[in-house]
């Protein structure tokens, strides 16, 4: 008699496919911004309907393309969807998170210095949050661990120096 596969030891095809694709695709890295406001309330976006995640609240920002420096695509990205200008930002807290269908890498910059006024050019609900209310935004669990390096940065935004 032909020798059956083991069940047991075996993982079934859906996981094999899943766990190859996570193995073999680069994690997209993502430039978002910090955007603080003078009261020290930093800015989010809803993530829309349809997408990855839809309804979480993020920090505005997207994927770093082939070629481009991440200041550029952190610039790009905020022209793109709030029609602001970034003259200044600084990194500030870079993980990889790992999700079950894709891997991404979470580059969170503090913006510095910008001109204009954020908007939302791509009909993103955006809002205005203390540091301290991020908890209860309903913000992606993803970016948690961004919490304390705001924490650490709110004084900046307040007008204490660095
Ligand atoms: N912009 C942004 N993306 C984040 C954050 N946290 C987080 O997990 N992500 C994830 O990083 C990816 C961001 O890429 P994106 O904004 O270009 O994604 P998308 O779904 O709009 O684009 P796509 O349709 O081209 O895949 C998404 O999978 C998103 O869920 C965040 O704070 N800001």
């Amino acid at each position: 008699m032909a020798d059956r596969p083991d069940r047991t030891t075996r993982p079934p095809p859906r996981f094999t496919r899943l766990l190859r694709m996570i193995v073999q695709r680069p994690p997209a890295h993502v430039l978002a911004g910090a955007i603080f406001d003078e009261q020290g309330r930093v800015l989010i976006a809803q993530r829309p309907p349809g997408k990855h995640l839809a309804g979480g609240w993020e920090f505005p920002g997207g994927k770093l393309e082939p070629g481009e420096e991440r200041i550029e695509a952190l610039q790009r990205e905020l022209d793109e969807e709030l029609g602001i200008t970034v003259h200044s930002a600084e990194p500030l807290i870079c993980y990889e998170h790992h999700y079950p269908d894709r891997r991404v890498v979470l580059d969170l910059w503090l913006v510095t210095k910008y001109t204009g006024t954020p908007q939302s050019l791509e009909g993103q609900p955006l809002q205005w949050v203390a540091v301290n209310d991020l908890e209860k935004a309903g913000l992606l669990d993803a970016d948690k661990p961004m919490i304390p390096a705001l924490q650490r940065v709110e004084g900046w935004a307040l007008g204490c120096k660095m």
